[in-house]
């Protein structure tokens, strides 16, 4: 972690190029103050911006970001330091005339004040190492000026300093001087360029001097604490000194002067971290929009660098009002823009990067600020003075002879550090010493560089005057293309006018009027074509807003549509593969001490398991291949049986529906054979009753005979219907039966199978325990891949298994299940060949039936499983089955009984027969036991029916039914 620091917090060369200001005039620092504690204990040492270079800045963040600007400072980079490169020159810039501005930018609590201020509580530099920017460049300010007056005693040079400080509070410029005057206005002046009125200006004359100012000053200044900063200065601070200097020469007086604007931003802070409240959120409100201004005005000089003539809002804001000399104006121009490195700063350093990258484009038209008044003819002499000496100096570079006569002559140039004698090549006539003329000499390169300068600053206005020109051409033409274009669209008009009046007078047809008018509006939209074709500005702003719209657009869908929903989605899966590939990665490579860990925690798992026991140990290669193999042909035999496990479940469920259909088949044919017992039952009783009771019956025999017939047939039909669906349903069964046993046969199989792949398996893992003792470490990988899948084959058997007796177990219920139906099936077979046997041996029946005519005797009926009713027949029902019937009633109670167990009806009709009983009695029975009272009840009410009068007591099985609670 340290060596990584060390790495990040590398320290680069912080110098200056000396030449820089002569070639710009804008010059943009980043410094990167230390990580504070606050943002150590939220992020730690996490960094968003890495220096590569004392030119470059990278920001870590997404997407990288890579800066380039003047000079970068790191952490390391001292008070001192960043004085000496940026302070120093700033200084000498003045005292050569040139407005110098210095400006500290950055989000709150990045360093602002400490960089321009820092510590001035003890006084100058030498009592503080932390002492910031404004006083150390007044320090240094007031030696040069002295050491100026010194060297430049002769020409009486005289120095004036002048200090004000304000602040820019909530919109407002407050005086921190004198805090009995606020609200003051900035005012423009075409003499004294931009100053804010009323402002106090306290004179220096040495660096404790404005010390003092700063201190009174600064005590003065809205501070407060924020979450980001325990003294946050709530408003941006301007401290202005204006330098002048007067002295003279050759009977001239010069007059330079500068400004130096020292300013401390107020920070912009983003109102969530901040916590900024009331007055906090007002003031915070405030300082990010009149930054946001500065930041328009930066973007609108830019623009207007590159040449897109636009307005600079500098009046939107009294800052920018007040600075705009130094922004785009007459200024040399130094930015500090400070950064946190920390991540937890991550926006806010990309946004002031961002900014300071947008001010590097700024383009400022620095000049010396100089005067020169004083006696006009003296000015003459020394212009016709200065012209020879220029045609001399040209005769001397063209080798020519020189006019000695003149060589003594008094050169003075205007803005130079002061005027100097020229002696000649020889300087025989002059009255000058030897160590003069050496001094004068380099006075008199001093002045030339001076005068060079100038004319290539002039140069360089002029070049800009140049293009500024060009464009107003451009646009005059463009002007000019598009008047002819009214004037000819103008004409067009006066002739559709004329043609109208020739239609109105009859002179032209409409037809042919319009047909004019057509062309003449052609050739105008070709006239508007060309014109918007020509002006270029047209075209790029239409394409421009063509590609604004098509992006708006591509935005609103992407939020509207879900689009930014599905690229998230999209991005979800992606990352998941990601990590996916990056497992699979991780898991194929060699990493020894992952694979360590994969192995040991495969091993705990299958420990845990309980099922298997393996070390964590690597295996041989040529034993790990057989292994592989097994495992291969295991892990196929496991998909084969698995699908064989399907088309079985598969075969179940269709025998199940079968079953079920089967079922539904038996219970038909159960109810169907019931149905025809009852009704031959019911038809059998007259024959019997006309034995009984021939008195009654002889008059109707032959109609009863034809009954029984059709009757008869009617059976036999249903009977022959009813054995033809038994004999299907016995195909069926015959043929469940048959895919039963394949069933099982399979699974058999199966289970076979499945003990040979246990087996197998076992035999695996036997031999993988053997192995594993003596592997050696290095391919713990292959053994945990091994183990996995062991682990997975395992886990699949043991799954195969438990469907494999699942489906046993729900074979054997179906065949139980099946077995029932085969029962039930004999059963019903049975009763159809008793039925049968029943209806051949209908002759008989009557003379056994006749039998019964025996002493009365009463039959508990429903043997075994009595007939339970719950309501006593009601006394007319009895009464009609005396009267029909019976000449005494038969429904009583407490009679004596015949107990059958489970009867059916030919048992039952046999035991009868045999006991002699001649009648029996539906008789309201104590045993409760009966699984269908209501249907046993219903076939002896049927079979006493049929013994009596068919068609009248059949409504009285019904009723028997009924009362048993059916
Ligand atoms: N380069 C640096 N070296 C050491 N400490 C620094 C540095 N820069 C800033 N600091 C410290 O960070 C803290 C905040 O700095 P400062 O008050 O200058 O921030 P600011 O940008 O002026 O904030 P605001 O805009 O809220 O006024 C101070 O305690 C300061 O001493």
């Amino acid at each position: 972690m340290i060596i990584l620091l060390e790495a990040l917090c590398q320290s680069f060369e912080f110098r200056e190029d000396p030449s820089f200001w002569k070639d710009h005039n804008v010059q943009v620092i980043i410094r990167i103050r230390p990580l504070s504690s606050s943002e150590m204990s939220l992020q730690g040492y996490s960094r968003c911006v890495r220096q590569d270079s004392c030119h470059t800045i990278t920001w870590t963040g997404h997407p990288e970001s890579r800066f380039t600007f003047d000079l970068v400072a790191d952490e390391n980079v001292s008070q001192e330091m960043l004085f000496k490169v940026a302070g120093v020159q700033m200084v000498e810039n003045c005292m050569g005339g040139y407005n110098s501005c210095m400006f500290a930018y950055g989000q709150t609590g990045s360093g602002k004040t400490h960089t321009m201020l820092g510590d001035i509580e003890g006084g100058t530099r030498r009592h503080s190492v932390n002492c910031g920017m404004t006083p150390r460049v007044f320090e240094y300010l007031f030696s040069r000026i002295q050491k100026e007056k010194e060297a430049r005693r002769e020409e009486k040079i005289k120095f004036t300093c002048k200090c004000s400080f304000l602040e820019i509070y909530n919109e407002q410029i407050l005086d921190l001087l004198d805090t009995s005057s606020i609200n003051l206005q900035v005012r423009e002046d075409t003499k004294k360029g931009v100053y804010v009125e009323n402002l106090t200006e306290v004179e220096v004359t040495s660096a404790r001097d404005v010390i003092q100012q700063l201190v009174q000053g600064s005590a003065n200044r809205k501070v407060a604490a924020t979450n980001m900063n325990r003294a946050s200065s709530r408003s941006h601070s301007v401290f202005t000194c204006i330098i002048e200097s007067k002295w003279e020469s050759q009977g001239v007086t010069h007059h330079r002067f500068a400004r130096l604007n020292l300013v401390d931003l107020a920070g912009s802070e983003r109102q969530k971290s901040s916590g900024a409240e009331g007055e906090r959120l007002k003031e915070a409100t405030n300082i990010n929009k009149s930054l946001s201004t500065l930041g328009l005005v930066i973007m609108n000089l830019v623009n207007m660098s590159n040449g897109k003539s636009l307005h600079v809002p500098y009046r939107d804001s009294k800052l920018t009002f007040l600075l705009q000399d130094s922004l785009g104006g007459n200024a040399k121009t130094i930015i500090i823009a400070n950064i946190s490195p920390s991540s937890c700063c991550s926006l806010e350093t990309l946004s002031t990067l961002k900014f300071a990258q947008r001010a590097k484009f700024i383009k400022n038209h620095a000049i010396v600020n100089e005067d020169a008044s004083g006696d006009v003819l003296a000015m003459r002499i020394q212009i016709q003075q200065l012209k020879k000496e220029v045609s001399r100096l040209q005769s001397l570079v063209n080798g020519g002879d020189e006019n000695h006569e003149n060589d003594a002559l008094t050169v003075s140039f205007p803005g130079s550090p002061g005027s100097f004698k020229w002696e000649g090549l020889h300087g025989s006539f002059s009255p000058f010493t030897s160590d003069k003329r050496t001094s004068q000499k380099k006075e008199y390169e001093a002045a030339l560089v001076g005068a060079f300068r100038r004319e290539k600053d002039k140069d360089i206005a002029l070049q800009a005057l140049a293009a500024e020109n060009q464009a107003a051409v451009q646009l005059a033409k463009q002007r000019e293309d598009e008047i002819q274009g009214l004037k000819m669209r103008l004409r067009f008009r006066e002739a559709g006018i004329k043609r109208l009046e020739a239609v109105a007078s009859g002179k032209i047809s409409a037809e042919t009027h319009l047909l004019k008018e057509k062309e003449d509006h052609l050739k105008e939209i070709e006239v508007l074509r060309a014109q918007v074709d020509r002006n270029q500005e047209v075209t790029k702003f239409a394409m421009e807003n063509l590609r604004l719209k098509e992006d708006i657009r591509r935005l609103k869908s992407f939020c509207e549509e879900g689009e930014r929903e599905r690229m998230n989605e999209q991005i979800m899966i992606l990352q998941n593969k990601l990590l996916e590939a990056l497992d699979w990665k991780l898991m194929h490579e060699s990493d020894p001490l992952i694979i360590q860990k994969r192995s040991s925690d495969m091993a705990m798992d299958i420990h845990g398991d309980g099922n298997l026991i393996l070390s964590g140990q690597e295996s041989a290669s040529p034993w790990r291949t057989s292994v592989n193999e097994e495992n291969e042909f295991l892990r196929m035999q496991a998909i084969q049986n698995q699908s064989e496990m399907d088309s079985l479940r598969k075969k179940l469920n269709f025998c199940l529906e079968e079953k079920d259909k089967l079922e539904g088949h038996v219970n038909d044919l159960v109810t169907e054979l019931e149905v025809e017992r009852s009704s031959k039952a019911i038809k059998e009783e007259p024959q019997k009753l006309q034995i009984e009771l021939p008195s009654i019956t002889t008059d109707h025999m032959p109609n009863i005979a034809l009954n029984d017939q059709i009757e008869l047939k009617t059976m036999v039909d249903a009977i022959a219907t009813a054995s033809q669906r038994e004999a299907e349903a016995h195909e069926t069964a015959i043929i469940l039966s048959k895919e039963n046993d394949e069933l099982r046969m399979k699974l058999k199989v199966l289970i076979e199978d499945n003990n040979k792949l246990i087996e197998l398996y076992e035999r695996a893992v036997a031999e993988n325990n053997d192995k594993n003792s003596d592997a050696a470490q290095n391919s713990q990988e292959e053994n945990a891949q091994n183990h996995n899948n062991d682990l997975t084959v395992f886990a699949e058997e043991l799954e195969m298994r438990t469907e494999v007796e699942n489906l046993e177990h729900q074979l054997m219920e179906m065949h139980e299940e099946n077995e029932k139906l085969l029962g039930l099936y004999e059963k019903a077979m049975q009763e159809r060949d008793e039925f049968k046997r029943m209806l051949s041996s209908g002759g008989q029946n009557s003379t056994e039936i006749r039998e019964f005519n025996c002493p009365e005797k009463f039959v508990e009926v429903d043997g075994g499983e009595s007939l339970h009713l719950e309501k006593s027949p009601p006394s007319g029902e009895a009464k009609l089955l005396e009267e029909m019937v019976f000449s005494e009633s038969f429904v009583q109670s407490g009679m004596e009984v015949l107990q059958l167990d489970k009867p059916s009806i030919y048992g039952e009709a046999k035991e009868l027969e045999e006991s002699g009983f001649t009648r029996m009695n539906v008789q309201n029975g104590s045993s409760q036991q009966s699984e269908n009272p209501g249907w046993s009840g219903f076939r002896w009410a049927s079979y006493l029916c049929g013994k009596a009068n068919f068609s009248r007591l059949s409504s009285f099985g019904t009723k028997c039914a009924e009362w048993s609670g059916k």
